[in-house]
Parts: C-alpha cells; structure tokens; sequence
C-alpha cells in the first residue's frame, strides 16, 4: 500500500439526528480508546448529515478525539441564491475534513452528472475539503463486464482540469451500486481489478506519483467479517462504510482491521 495512511469513513446517510450523533460518535471514541485505536496507524472518519455537524465538532473539540467528520456533499457554488445548498465555506468553518462527492445516491435521486461531480471536486479542494468522490458501476453495467471502462469514464469527469497538486489530495471510493446496503460484498478480487485500475488512470492522467499518493477506498456491504481481506489488496486503502457505520462497535472493529486476532 506504499506510505498510504488508511481511511476508514463511515457514511451515515439520512441517519441520525444531531442529539443521536452526540451518543454515537461517543461510543465510536470509547471503543476506539478502549481499544488503543492508532490513528496514525488508519484515520477514522464519520461523515454525518448536515445537521449533526455542529454537535459533532463540539463533542470532538471537548472530547480531544481523534475520529474526524465530514459530510455527505456540498454545493458546487461558494455563495449566493442557491436555496438549501451548503457552501464548502460554511462546512471549513465547522471544522470539516472530508465530504463526499457524486456519492451513487446522489447521482442516482438527485441526477448528479460528471460535471456537476467534478465541478463539487473543485470546489471542495478550493477550501481546503477532502473530496471524498465516489465512482461505480450499476448491475447492469458489471453483467456486461464492463464495469473498468464504465468507473474510469467517471474518474476521467470527476479530475477534469484539476491540478497534479490537488489531485494528490483527493481520495477516490469505488463502490459498485449493486453491492450498496445490498449485503452483497465484492469479492477482494473485484475490488482489486477496479482500485488498480483507478490507480494506473491516475498514473496516466498525472503521474506514478500522483497516482501513489491518492487513497483508493472500496465501499459497499463491508463489515468487520469482510475488512481484513479486502484491506489485504494492495490497491485497496480504506472503506466507506454505510449501514455498518451506524453500529459503533461494528465500525470500530472495520477500523481496526489491523488489531483483530
Ligand atoms: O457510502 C457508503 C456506501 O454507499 C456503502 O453503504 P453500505 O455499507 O450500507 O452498503
């Protein structure tokens, strides 16, 4: 995994209100502590719905924890008539680390296109965010075998005009459609075949370095069960965690993949 520091982020989607994330990043700290979680080691993350975010920086500030937070997506725009957008200004000001961009869900419900991806990538690195930018293939696409060409198309769009500088910076999550809250884990293999190759198109796009830098996360059903042998594959360096995220011994075990016996 060359000097890749891991990523485990947990991805709480519509879930939790902001009194629910106060109980739920304590018990994730608890048991990372009790554990002696090293975050140097693999970087602990939950990215919250908007709402939660305040309350979430104050426990963390007084808490002196180590997880970070993050959202779930942000608006293309900095300021102005865009109701009910959240400016990446306002979510620095919190405190925010990661966001999530072109998650499936939100291209999926919310018609979010490659340039609108790439356009919320930009925006996210001009204040100092972590793009989280999520690629992958629906059911369909993977029956045809055609699931490599289909994510690089979408790697393509989402680094569009963005600097070798930036590029570094940004973690890419492959999360193939038909394995989100479906219980259905891509095998390492599949996993591997799609992270490696979003790993040599950044080689391509940038260079080795760029692509050496950048942390290729997989998501989709992961569990502790399925962490070890995924976090195993050499282009394999994190997880974005849906519904597992949401249980704090369950998320904490899948970020310790490392510690478990
Ligand atoms: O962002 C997370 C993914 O959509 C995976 O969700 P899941 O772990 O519930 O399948």
């Amino acid at each position: 995994m060359a000097n890749r520091t891991p990523l485990i982020a947990g991805n709480w989607k519509m879930n939790k209100d902001h009194l629910e994330a106060v109980h739920l990043v304590q018990k994730l700290d608890w048991a990372l502590k009790d554990a002696k979680h090293d975050f140097e080691a693999v970087e602990v993350t939950v990215l919250v719905p908007f709402t939660d975010i305040r309350s979430v920086q104050t426990l963390v500030d007084a808490d002196g924890s180590q997880v970070s937070y993050g959202a779930q997506d942000l608006s293309a725009h900095v300021s102005g008539a865009y109701t009910g957008e959240i400016s990446p200004v306002f979510l620095e000001k919190l405190g925010v680390k990661y966001v999530a961009v072109g998650h499936s869900e939100r291209r999926q419900y919310h018609g979010e296109d490659d340039a609108l991806v790439n356009a919320k990538t930009k925006n996210a690195l001009a204040h100092g965010l972590v793009p989280i930018v999520c690629v992958g293939e629906g059911l369909d696409v993977r029956k045809a075998g055609d699931q490599v060409s289909y994510t690089l198309a979408q790697v393509d769009g989402a680094f569009e005009g963005i600097s070798a500088e930036d590029a570094a910076k940004v973690v890419v999550a492959y999360e193939p459609v038909w394995a989100i809250g479906t219980g259905e884990v891509a095998t390492p293999a599949d996993a591997q075949e799609v992270n490696g190759a979003i790993r040599a198109r950044l080689a391509e796009l940038y260079s080795a370095e760029v692509a050496d830098a950048v942390r290729v996360l997989y998501g989709g059903s992961v569990k502790s069960s399925s962490i070890a042998e995924l976090m195993a594959e050499p282009d394999v360096d994190g997880a974005l965690v849906g519904g597992a995220s949401l249980d704090p011994e369950e998320f904490a075990k899948i970020a310790r993949f490392q510690a478990q016996a």
